[in-house]
């Protein structure tokens, strides 16, 4: 799989976003949001239900897109949780059958 090294490279920016947060930054606009937590666990609940809806309407072009908002935002959801990435993969490591 090509691509799948971006997500660690998403992973890296996520982190630097936290540690060091900008005003230019999105994600440390949810990572510094007044509404705390809520704000990136909203995000994750939209992004799933307008994933959900792309794949029942059949649109490919949208359930790629949402598809990929959703995995942003899920990772942006876990950094605020204070859960590491690793932790996450580790768990499905560990489940491979
Ligand atoms: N993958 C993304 C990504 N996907 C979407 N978005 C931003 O999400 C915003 C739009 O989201 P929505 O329409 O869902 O949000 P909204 O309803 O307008 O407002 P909110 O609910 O978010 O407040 C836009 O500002 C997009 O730029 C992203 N912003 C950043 N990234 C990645 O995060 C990295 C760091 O980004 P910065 O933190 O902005 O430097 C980037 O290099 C990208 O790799």
């Amino acid at each position: 799989m090509k691509n799948l090294e971006v997500l660690e490279e998403l992973w890296t920016v996520i982190n630097e976003r936290a540690e060091h947060p900008s005003p230019d930054s999105y994600v440390s606009s949810i990572l510094t949001h007044r509404k705390g937590i809520d704000k990136p666990l909203e995000k994750v609940g939209e992004e799933a239900t307008e994933f959900i809806l792309a794949v029942k309407n059949g649109e490919n072009d949208r359930t790629i897109e949402e598809g990929a908002d959703l995995l942003f935002h899920f990772l942006v959801a876990l950094k605020a949780a204070e859960i590491d990435i690793e932790d996450v993969l580790g768990e499905l490591a560990a489940r491979r059958k």
